[in-house]
């Protein structure tokens, strides 16, 4: 067994339960025969883009859908997504006035790890659905029942969205004008639209003077956009495993960025043992029971050699809990003198269940989160680095408040997401306004 492999001696988290095991290495046979979707210099680039958002040198933007879909692999529905992404990162650049890393949830991630294995409705009990790499949504035995052909169809899902997502963000959907023109929309149509125009203003402004001084660079027109998913399917991103030309080393070419779920990094786990190996950048989720020895043995497994922009902690606390859960932990891990991006997920710490059944979060919690994890870097003088979260670009009815005041009794109108709730388009600007002046304060 090569070191590649040394997972599968260890417990595996939220592992599916496959039917047929043959059927998982016949399906991950095929994986290694094809291309990869991501090539490792761009892995690299990545990593070089993090050092400098652990350094404070720019700010990190991860988001898309919670669970995405492969009926979901719509051109509209990924341009809104990307469109929305990039609206948020103008703001942002111009509120830091640094370079904001654009990260999707997109292009592979189809598995999710769940709370319970199994799902029960009207007395009938099935396997839960964890994401479309693994089974079907519909409650069905047969959709439910875990299939290992799915692990082909999220390569070739992933391959598709990520070509897609390529050529928009150079074929024009990304032309900073054109972007910026977008959010001044944005501001015109939203009920609190006057709170965030004056920085629209600005931003107008910044653009026309640059414009005027004749600064035309290939930057205005196209960005750098990188995929990442939680890497949960350890048969999947093992077989898209690859040995890098340059540098003989292994990189998982499934996407640039993996992170290992709240769920999954147990330190003796397959997760963390998988993760040890691929040069790729990674991020751990750390929830509010994360001791500070966890993270510091977390950095020993996973950066033994403190390469820069290599590790990232996502922390998602929950708004009630990160004033007091995150400090000691940014404390020691900055005594011991490793070199972390630290980024806010304020969603997964503060997901309810509404009276009428909708699995919510609101949008305040949200915001409060954000507002907690600025305060306690500002406090510590280290760096808050960036923001992790579950959007979409349509105006989907799923996380409560905002601008529209969204109503538990609004969750009906357009429920869409297969797992947890995901912002819409107008409350992820609205978001990026309100981070903006937060890191306008800074
Ligand atoms: O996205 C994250 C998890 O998969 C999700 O929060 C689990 O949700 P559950 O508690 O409904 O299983
Ligand atoms: C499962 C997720 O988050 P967490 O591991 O933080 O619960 C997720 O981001 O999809």
């Amino acid at each position: 067994m090569n070191s590649l492999q040394a997972w599968r001696a260890l417990p595996a988290a939220q592992k599916p339960e496959w039917p047929d095991a043959g059927a998982v290495q016949a399906a991950a046979a095929q994986l290694r025969t094809f291309p990869p979707l991501v090539f490792a210099g761009e892995c690299d680039s990545l990593k070089a883009r993090l050092a400098d958002v652990a350094a404070g040198r720019a700010f990190f933007l991860q988001g898309g859908d919670c669970a995405e879909t492969f009926n979901g692999v719509g051109a509209d529905a990924l341009r809104n997504k990307l469109r929305t992404i990039l609206q948020m990162s103008v703001i942002l650049t111009y509120a830091g006035s640094m370079p904001v890393v654009k990260v999707g949830r997109i292009a592979g991630q189809y598995a999710k790890p769940r709370s319970k294995p199994t799902e029960v409705r009207d007395g009938v009990e099935l396997p839960a659905y964890r994401g479309d790499a693994v089974n079907g949504f519909p409650f069905t035995p047969e959709d439910r029942t875990p299939d290992p052909d799915r692990l082909v169809r999220m390569y070739h899902s992933s391959a598709a969205t990520l070509n897609l997502a390529r050529a928009f963000v150079v074929g024009g959907e990304a032309d900073l004008r054109q972007v910026h023109a977008w959010n001044t929309d944005f501001v015109r149509d939203s009920p609190v639209g006057e709170r965030y125009d004056r920085m629209a203003r600005d931003i107008d402004r910044a653009i026309s003077f640059m414009h005027a001084c004749g600064a035309d660079p290939a930057e205005f027109h196209s960005v750098d956009f990188y995929a990442s998913h939680e890497a949960l399917l350890l048969d999947y991103e093992e077989a898209l495993t690859r040995i890098d030309s340059r540098t003989g080393l292994p990189y998982d070419t499934s996407g640039h960025f993996l992170w290992i779920g709240e769920r999954t990094r147990q330190l003796d786990g397959a997760h963390l043992e998988f993760a040890r190996h691929v040069r790729n950048p990674i991020g751990v989720k750390l929830g509010p029971t994360t001791t500070p020895q966890d993270a510091l043995t977390l950095i020993e497994r996973l950066d033994p050699d403190r390469e820069p922009g290599r590790l990232t902690f996502i922390t998602r606390m929950g708004a009630g809990r990160i004033r007091d859960a995150l400090p000691e932990l940014v404390e020691k891990v900055t005594a011991s003198g490793a070199s972390v991006a630290w980024v806010c997920d304020p969603m997964h710490g503060n997901t309810f269940e509404a009276p009428n059944g909708y699995k919510t979060r609101r949008f305040d919690d949200v915001l409060d989160e954000v507002e907690g994890f600025f305060e306690v870097h500002r406090a510590l003088g280290t760096v808050p680095g960036g923001l992790h979260v579950e959007l979409t670009g349509d105006e989907v009815t799923e996380c409560v408040g905002g601008g529209h005041a969204l109503a538990e009794a609004d969750l009906v109108h357009r429920y869409e997401t297969v797992c947890d709730p995901r912002l819409n388009r107008a409350q992820s600007l609205e978001l990026a306004f309100l981070v903006a002046e937060m890191l306008h304060r800074a």
